[in-house]
């Protein structure tokens, strides 16, 4: 376990709710006052916090045959103020000022609302308050939508650079078996050098969840390969974040590899969220693929699809279609088609911001 300036902590639904589905408020308690000594002690903290849907659920009884869109919408949308309010009573309390921040995949997506987002968070962090993000349900349906909170956590850790991510559910980490099954042991560590450990992990989530154990590990992953350490640890345990603190935390591990520059981070999550596509020839290919470092000038380009600026994301294509990466462009989709196959040109994406996926 490493040291860490900033974090971000995910606290999933299901922390936040009894069995009978009612909001677990001492819990709640609990976790404010161990995040607050975190920020006392000097660490940046971001919080994503699920529960929307969950304290929803429990106060707006609905029909049951109601369209399950609208239920989650009402659900959501009416929760989401039960659940910030809460925050705010519990953390008035110990003086600590808090912000919400709601966010769909589309804000990701749009360079602007990028840093609008990550400019918004790190004037609220600087400002010493507490940003508590959570998805806009209400907007987010079917492709909209991030798989989970997970998602949404390690996106926002990649994009304040923070060191460490903190992925609070109801178990102790990721077990060699069900959980619940007293032969099953939890993997305390998992390294990129280490076995895949993903066969073991079952698609069953817990009643309140969205995502599943699966796609933690696939986000804890991803984000200890571009320099994250993340630690998936149970939330229902008393004093979890300070056993965090003090690093004798009952967890998985993720040992982060080297961290990778900013942009990268942020490219590295693009898969989802790119504007437009470009098709590279075979010289292309072998150039960005070699050991050299290099840029992708125009002349390696064969064709352009999509609608993009100056920084967005690009998905980069072989001439079999094969996704070779992503890279933030230079210039616009405009003027980006113009310069198809030419000789001369300015690099359409730099070779700071281009990230291959072997590389992963
Ligand atoms: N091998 C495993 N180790 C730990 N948990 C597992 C494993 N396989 C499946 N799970 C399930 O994953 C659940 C946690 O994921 P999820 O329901 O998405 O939680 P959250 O709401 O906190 O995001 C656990 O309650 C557990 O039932
Ligand atoms: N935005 C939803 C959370 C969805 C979700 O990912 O839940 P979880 O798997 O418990 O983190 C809500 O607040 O209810």
């Amino acid at each position: 376990m490493l040291d860490s300036k900033t974090l971000v902590v995910k606290i999933g639904s299901n922390v936040l709710t009894q069995s009978n589905g009612l909001p677990d408020l001492d819990r709640m308690e609990h976790l404010v006052s161990q995040i607050q000594k975190l920020i006392s002690s000097g660490k940046k903290v971001v919080l994503v916090s699920s529960g929307a849907v969950a304290f929803g659920r429990q106060s707006i009884p609905l029909p049951g045959g109601l369209n399950p869109v609208f239920k989650k919408q009402i659900w959501a949308s009416t929760g989401q103020i039960r659940l910030i309010n809460q925050y705010q009573e519990l953390f008035a309390k110990l003086n600590q000022p808090i912000a919400q921040i709601l966010v769909t995949k589309e804000d990701f997506r749009d360079r602007k609302h990028y840093l609008n987002m990550k400019n918004c968070i790190e004037a609220l962090l600087q400002q010493g308050i507490l940003p508590i993000i959570n998805e806009n349900d209400t907007v987010t349906i079917t492709e909209l939508m991030f798989t989970d909170n997970d998602e949404l956590a390690g996106l926002t850790a990649a994009m304040i650079n923070a060191d460490t991510l903190l992925l609070l559910t109801n178990v102790d980490g990721i077990f060699t078996g069900n959980p619940t099954d007293p032969n099953s042991q939890l993997i305390e560590k998992v390294a990129s050098s280490m076995p895949e450990v993903s066969n073991y992990i079952s698609a069953t989530k817990s009643s309140f969840g969205r995502g599943g154990m699966l796609t933690k590990y696939a986000m804890a992953k991803k984000s200890a390969s571009l320099g994250i350490q993340v630690f998936i640890a149970n939330g229902k345990r008393d004093g979890v974040l300070t056993e965090f603190q003090n690093k004798s935390l009952r967890c998985t591990w993720f040992e982060p590899n080297k961290s990778k520059h900013a942009a990268i981070k942020w490219l590295a999550h693009g898969a989802h969220y790119y504007k437009g596509e470009i098709t590279i020839n075979q010289g292309a290919r072998e150039s960005l693929t070699s050991t050299v470092i290099r840029s992708l000038l125009p002349i390696g380009i064969t064709a352009i699809t999509g609608e993009f600026s100056k920084g967005d994301i690009l998905l980069i294509r072989d001439t079999e279609q094969n996704k070779i990466g992503l890279g933030r462009a230079e210039y616009a989709s405009k003027i980006a088609q113009e310069l198809i196959g030419l000789k001369n040109q300015k690099p359409l994406v730099h070779y700071d911001y281009l990230y291959l996926f072997d590389h992963e």
